[in-house]
């Protein structure tokens, strides 16, 4: 006999409610609701530290197939603060699965809900925009009443909302750390399947860890990086006393606007003419150091299939998305040049200063999960920084 799944609901501000069943942790979770696109990836979704505030609906229907396992985290923690999906099958099955999705949830307090008509939601929020939401999920044998869902909605009602809000000191790292941990390999010099290790090292690299996602730390590794993560709070003299070859600005959560301390810095390192590279929230703050200007978009992009032009080449990546803020076109001052475009709507994707060894991307390169067509991008960060040593 399977087990009866319990009931849980999803309400959106907006009034609309979805009944479901609950398949992480019961209680209630508040947050801003996104829709991501991309096929696979669940895992690397849920612990990308971007991802924190706000429910993930995944419009792919099926979700954890492949169960979840240690080596596929993209942080040590699970930061959305919910999962919406269309469908849990019974079983998993992958030769590297150690838990269930649900065993996964349910062990990190995650709540998160299936049964949603996912496509009527994914096209509620284009539409309407991103909006607050809540999932309440109750635990087996209960039942859900008129009074649940007006729980959920006035805790829908009365979430904070997404813009104004800095995350990124709240997701960064308390202490500093050295990271030398290589890309996953199917067959290593022993043939077993795994991570590598960074043997000699070419450049120093700091990286400021405003939410950072593991992927990015090895493929710097890969290319030879010794990296030196620092917490977000870190002041630029700070990160010049480590005598460093370059600069990362990491991805992270929430607004970048009220990230005062990361755009100080990061316009100080920017004008020092070290070599800076920047993802995600990291491209934003290096736009706001530069003199640009950031807004909140529609319904933002997540997801793993976004077509990005690059303007010098005309050239196409397909590239993975995670973004709710974007950086206003109109705004660029005449040193900060536009590098890529998104072809879904036109805006900013990539910028380069032209007075200082700078550029930054709003999509991610290092995918995790999706296509790699843009990883060239980190090695136009070590070219840059060869250059800027000879
Ligand atoms: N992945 C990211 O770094 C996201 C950046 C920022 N929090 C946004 O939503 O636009």
């Amino acid at each position: 006999m399977f087990p009866v799944p319990a009931p849980a609901l999803l309400a959106l501000a907006d009034g609309t409610v979805f009944r479901g069943t609950a398949i992480g942790a019961t209680g209630l979770t508040v947050g801003e609701v996104v829709f991501n696109t991309a096929l696979t990836g669940y895992q690397e979704i849920l612990t990308d530290p971007s991802y924190r505030q706000q429910l993930v609906t995944l419009t792919y229907p099926h979700i954890g197939n492949t169960g979840v396992n240690a080596e596929d985290v993209e942080s040590d923690a699970i930061h959305a603060a919910g999962l919406i999906i269309k469908d849990l099958p019974l079983l998993h099955s992958n030769f590297r699965a150690s838990a269930s999705l649900t065993q996964y949830l349910q062990a990190a307090g995650t709540v998160a809900i299936a049964g949603i008509d996912t496509r009527a939601l994914t096209r509620r929020l284009r539409q309407h925009g991103a909006q607050n939401g809540a999932i309440l999920a109750l635990a087996e044998g209960q039942t859900l009443s008129d009074a649940h869902a007006a729980q959920a909605l006035a805790a829908a009602r009365s979430a904070p909302s997404m813009a104004g809000q800095d995350l990124a000191r709240v997701v960064s790292t308390a202490q500093p750390y050295e990271w030398t941990q290589t890309e996953w390999q199917l067959a290593r010099a022993d043939g077993s399947p795994g991570y590598g290790e960074l043997s000699a090292p070419r450049f120093h690299v700091v990286a400021y860890d405003f939410g950072v996602k593991k992927n990015i730390l090895r493929m710097l590794a890969q290319r030879g990086c010794r990296v030196t993560v620092v917490p977000a709070q870190t002041p630029a003299a700070q990160v010049l006393a480590l005598r460093p070859d370059g600069v990362f600005l990491s991805n992270g959560p929430g607004d970048p606007q009220p990230c005062d301390y990361a755009i100080a810095a990061a316009r100080e390192l920017i004008d020092s003419g070290l070599p800076t590279f920047g993802i995600c929230l990291g491209h934003q703050i290096m736009a706001l150091a530069s003199g640009a200007q950031t807004y909140k978009m529609p319904h933002g992009h997540h997801g793993a299939n976004h077509p990005v032009q690059e303007l010098a080449s005309g050239r196409v990546g397909i590239t993975s998305q995670n973004h709710g803020f974007a950086v206003q076109r109109e705004s660029l001052p005449a040193h900060l040049r536009v590098t890529h475009i998104s072809l879904f709507d036109g805006t900013v994707q990539g910028l380069e200063r032209t007075d200082r060894p700078a550029f930054c991307f709003q999509g991610h390169p290092e995918a995790s999960p999706g296509p790699h067509d843009i990883a060239s991008l980190f090695d136009r960060f070590t070219a840059l920084m060869a250059q800027e040593n000879t």
